[in-house]
């Protein structure tokens, strides 16, 4: 049975007076339980998108729908959290007081001591909120966004400014929430973090959804892979590139490194033919070469061929 989709985005545009098409005929739906990543370059329309998706900011066109209700519903308000790029600390209070004080604008708050504890703010917590330190700041914003124990949860960047243990502490923690049924989307410049987290990616461009697929379909539906060897001293560059399905062959003295989409089929050939080559090795395009394979093909020169009759734009599914 196939639970209702907890977060929907048809149509979904923003253009801001200066002309700039922010975000443009967005269209995808997110499945209870899941953990998607959103991914882009800078100014691809990823926090455009959030803040709509959170109702602080108005669509030109389309529409968001957050846990069946428009986001800015009270009762829906009540069921998400927001980690947002630029979170200000309140002035004055200590580290737990500011927690607790948000947490009492929710009707079912987490427990404080969870709340410190999971965010990994125990040993801060008489600190004054505006004296943290600025990956301490993060997680201080990360408890405010749990402080309603959402349903949905939202992260633009989370780990900007974390130090890498405390980057895995963060991983391990958003690990744990996603098991107890939330709903997660988070956008992040850290490829690695949405390889290790995300169940789903969905790579935006210009404001347009480009790729969506797992992190294993994104890699090897864009990253190509390569066959390396060595090649004896009779075989010509010629007969490696004409191979069918060889992308390309590059050449370093005898060391040859040849890409393809299939790479078993190259292998196979190479064998059948009985070609000179020794000391074999097959690579696979990681996460970081799928994503720069996808934006670069999917660059504003070829934008309107990709129009159609409707109007809408067309994306590519990486499943
Ligand atoms: N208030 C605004 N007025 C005009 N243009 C804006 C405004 N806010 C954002 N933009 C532009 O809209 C585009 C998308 O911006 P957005 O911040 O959504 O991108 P992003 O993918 O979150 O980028 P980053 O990864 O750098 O945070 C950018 O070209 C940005 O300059």
């Amino acid at each position: 049975m196939n639970a209702k989709p907890v977060i929907v985005l048809d149509d979904l545009t923003k253009q801001y007076p200066n002309g700039k098409c922010a975000v443009d005929h967005l269209s995808f739906s997110v499945e209870p339980g899941s953990l998607v990543a959103l991914l882009g370059p800078n100014g691809a329309g990823k926090s455009t998108t959030i803040s709509m998706l959170l109702g602080l900011q108005q669509p030109t066109r389309g529409k968001v729908k957050l846990l069946g209700g428009s986001p800015r519903d009270a009762k829906v308000r009540g069921k998400i959290g927001a980690m947002l790029q630029d979170s200000e600390m309140v002035p004055g209070l200590k580290v737990r007081e500011a927690v607790d004080l948000f947490r009492h604008y929710y009707s079912h708050p987490m427990d404080l001591g969870r709340l410190l504890r999971i965010a990994g703010l125990d040993e801060v917590q008489n600190k004054m909120a505006i004296s943290l330190s600025g990956g301490q700041k993060r997680r201080m914003a990360f408890a405010l966004a749990l402080a309603g124990d959402p349903e949905v949860l939202f992260l633009d960047e989370p780990t900007a400014g974390m130090d890498v243990m405390s980057r895995q502490m963060f991983w391990d923690t958003v690990r744990t929430i996603q098991d107890q049924g939330k709903t997660i989307m988070l956008t992040t410049h850290y490829l690695e973090e949405a390889d290790q987290l995300a169940d789903r990616i969905l790579v935006v461009n210009e404001g347009r959804l480009i790729a969506d697929g797992s992190p294993a379909e994104m890699k090897q539906a864009a990253g190509r892979k390569s066959i390396h060897f060595t090649a004896g001293p009779e075989l010509q560059p010629r007969q490696l590139e004409q191979l069918p399905g060889v992308q390309e062959a590059v050449w370093n003295g005898r060391r040859v490194k040849l890409t393809s989409l299939d790479t078993d089929r190259v292998i196979f050939t190479i064998v059948h033919m009985n070609l000179d080559v020794r000391d074999i090795e097959i690579q696979t395009g990681g996460l970081e070469e799928a994503f720069r394979n996808l934006v670069q093909g999917s660059g504003s020169t070829d934008r309107a061929s990709e129009t159609n009759k409707t109007g809408t734009k067309e994306k590519r599914h990486v499943v």
